[in-house]
């Protein structure tokens, strides 16, 4: 099954997660195609992590199937493993030796035979310009350069489906948009990405189709422009009595502007709506089944 023919490199079908009585992920079905960035979405405490957990083997689900390039996890992990890169989020590097010595190690560990390793070594290193970097030690490196180390040392078996879980959480402008670059980088040179971020203007700019978790349950999924349109794709921002800005949702421009002429309320702005929008609106404290946006 080396040669993945599959559109689909990731499918799980309702997967279930219980902590004793407590149901953290409730009936979870995702299906992530081969070449896409998918991007992962959810309000703290949401199941994002427990979910990623099961993706990628860590745990067992109570309930429900994954496959991964085919393979079922269940059945055939240790195959199905062999397709799957994991870039967690606390890096997992040793910062007293050096970022060739931390690639080397983590070849090792994914079994990568000894008479390779320099070549695979060589090869992400010029792919991802790591060159200069390959004989400092991870202490002496920026948050950044650490980052696209640790993404370095999940790629170094070249898995299919790479998962990144908030990849530049905490990480300055510039040092995101590096990783940006790289995750681009990676995925069109046909590695699949699932990506969890907590910015979402990241998943705007990054994904094909993001799914959004709230309470244990996907509550949408889609192209960003796919949810936008859901809710719809033009925003006035309207101003309250007590100055806080509330968004009204319109199809098109023209009946955004319709409102605004006929309206007593103050607006602020007619604008498009973005992804952002979209998680507020359906992650919002009143979440209804009727929020559903499934594109
Ligand atoms: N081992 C565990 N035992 C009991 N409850 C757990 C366990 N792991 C997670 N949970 C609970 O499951 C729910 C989902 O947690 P999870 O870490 O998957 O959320 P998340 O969406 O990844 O959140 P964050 O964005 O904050 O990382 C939370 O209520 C959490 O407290």
């Amino acid at each position: 099954m080396d040669d993945i023919s599959n559109s689909d490199i990731l499918q799980a079908d309702h997967l279930i997660k219980k902590f004793d009585n407590f149901t953290a992920v409730n009936d979870v079905s995702i299906s992530v195609k081969k070449g896409e960035i998918f991007g992962f979405l959810g309000p703290n405490g949401a199941g994002k992590t427990t979910t990623i957990r099961m993706l990628t083997t860590i745990t067992t689900p109570t309930f429900g199937n994954i496959t991964i390039a085919g393979y079922n996890i269940q059945k055939d992990r240790i195959n199905a493993r062999k397709y799957l890169g994991i870039t967690q989020q606390h890096i997992s590097l040793d910062k007293d030796i050096t970022v060739r010595e931390n690639i080397k190690h983590h070849a090792l560990l994914q079994k990568i035979p000894r008479a390779e390793i320099e070549e695979r070594i060589k090869e992400v290193s010029s792919l991802l310009g790591l060159e200069e970097y390959m004989d400092r030690t991870i202490s002496s490196l920026s948050g950044g350069w650490k980052r696209k180390t640790a993404i370095v040392c999940s790629i170094i078996h070249r898995p299919k489906i790479l998962f990144l879980d908030e990849p530049t959480a905490g990480l300055d402008t510039r040092s995101r948009h590096m990783l940006w670059d790289l995750i681009r980088m990676l995925n069109s040179n046909g590695t699949t990405i699932f990506l969890t971020t907590h910015y979402i203007e990241e998943a705007e700019s990054l994904c094909d189709r993001v799914g959004i978790m709230n309470y244990g349950r996907i509550i949408a999924l889609g192209t960003p422009k796919e949810l936008c349109q859901k809710i719809g794709s033009m925003t006035v921002e309207l101003i309250g009595d007590d100055g806080k800005i509330y968004n009204r949702y319109f199809p098109d421009r023209s009946s955004a502007k319709e409102f605004v002429q006929a309206t007593t309320e103050n607006y602020n702005i007619i604008r498009k709506t973005n992804l952002e929008d979209v998680f507020l609106e359906i992650t919002g404290e009143d979440t209804a089944a009727d929020k559903l946006v499934r594109c």
